[in-house]
């Protein structure tokens, strides 16, 4: 351990807290120490217990983890549809905690986009494609509502199913699409009011693998051609194989993430991507590790842990019998 530190020690450690960027400064996602607590007949649920997440601006990520782990929970926060307990959550500079129902609803309309798994959530029925795309334009109003507003929004909606490759639905009702044409026109939709993050719960829930891989390029297309940040909640392998950032949720909390990237061989030309798990390290310095390495070495309760040069062991706890 380190001696007791100098009043000039001290002073300087104070200076170099206060002039530390705060958590999560330069994020488009801030999710800092999250709560939410239902209760139901009288007993509480913590569905979310105190999640850190960073999400920045540009990124195409996918979150998992397993039945009742929190994920709706939290991208129903992030979409401005419940408020969390405690904890601090911002997107784009909003405040998600102290927004009023007014700022809540321009929120909605302006900073994100949703898409729902039940494509019935997603598109009203008795509207054709490009009438649902225009919808939420109209409803924002930015533009005001002249004719050649009017032909603004359209020639936008045009765009946006051409960009999605839907264009030859925009006259059809949802019942006259497929599931598939459904959600890639919903994310038209969701795009149409051109917001910085675009949210998506198992997107592809109700589609055949071939089709899901259609809408998990059309979340590609927004993200390289607009720069839409976007978070994909999945239980799909398939797609969080996909994005270059995959984040575990359990118990409410983010555990582990896993992150991809490209590696070109130097002699052969030839490209692999290279995956590699992390696990999340809160500012209580709190690691949660996954299951199955705690279960392969039957750790529990109590673990024995080694500061080296370069890292932290680990170990089962030894000290039975001593
Ligand atoms: N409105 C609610 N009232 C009471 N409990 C709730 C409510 N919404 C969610 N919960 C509880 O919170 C926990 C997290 O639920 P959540 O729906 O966020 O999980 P999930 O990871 O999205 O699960 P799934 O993959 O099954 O959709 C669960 O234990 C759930 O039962």
């Amino acid at each position: 351990m380190t001696s007791n530190p100098t009043l000039a020690e001290l002073a300087d450690r104070v200076t170099a807290d206060r002039d530390r960027p705060a958590y999560g400064h330069d994020a488009l996602i801030t999710c800092d120490r999250l709560v939410r607590v239902f209760t139901a007949d009288g007993v509480e649920v913590q569905a979310l217990q105190g999640l850190d997440l960073l999400v920045r601006e540009g990124e195409l990520m996918a979150l998992v983890g397993a039945s009742g782990s929190g994920k709706s929970t939290l991208m129903n926060i992030l979409a401005g549809l419940d408020a969390p307990t405690a904890g601090a959550a911002r997107v784009a500079g909003r405040d998600l905690l102290t927004m009023t129902a007014g700022d809540r609803l321009a929120y909605r309309r302006e900073v994100v986009g949703f898409v729902w798994q039940q494509t019935s959530r997603n598109l009203l029925p008795y509207l054709t494609a490009a009438q649902n795309v225009t919808l939420p334009m109209r409803l924002a109003g930015r533009r005001g509502r002249s004719r050649s507003a009017r032909r603004a929004d359209a020639a936008r909606a045009l765009e946006l199913l051409e960009l999605l490759e839907v264009a030859d639905c925009r006259g059809r009702r949802p019942h006259e699409m497929s599931g598939g044409q459904q959600q890639r026109v919903a994310i038209a939709v969701a795009l149409s009011n051109d917001p910085s993050v675009l949210l998506a719960d198992e997107p592809t829930g109700e589609l055949d693998s071939h089709t899901a891989e259609q809408i998990f390029t059309a979340f590609r297309t927004a993200n390289e051609r607009l720069g839409t940040t976007v978070v994909i909640v999945t239980h799909d392998q398939a797609v969080a194989g996909e994005v270059r950032r995959t984040v575990a949720i359990r118990d409410g909390r983010t555990s582990t993430e896993v992150l991809r990237r490209s590696e070109v061989d130097a002699a052969t030309g030839h490209e692999t991507v290279v995956a590699r798990e992390y696990a999340m390290l809160d500012r209580a310095g709190r690691l949660q590790l996954p299951a199955e390495y705690t279960k392969a070495l039957r750790m529990r309760d109590r673990v024995a842990l080694e500061l080296e040069p370069d890292h932290i062991a680990v170990r089962p706890d030894d000290s039975e019998g001593r």
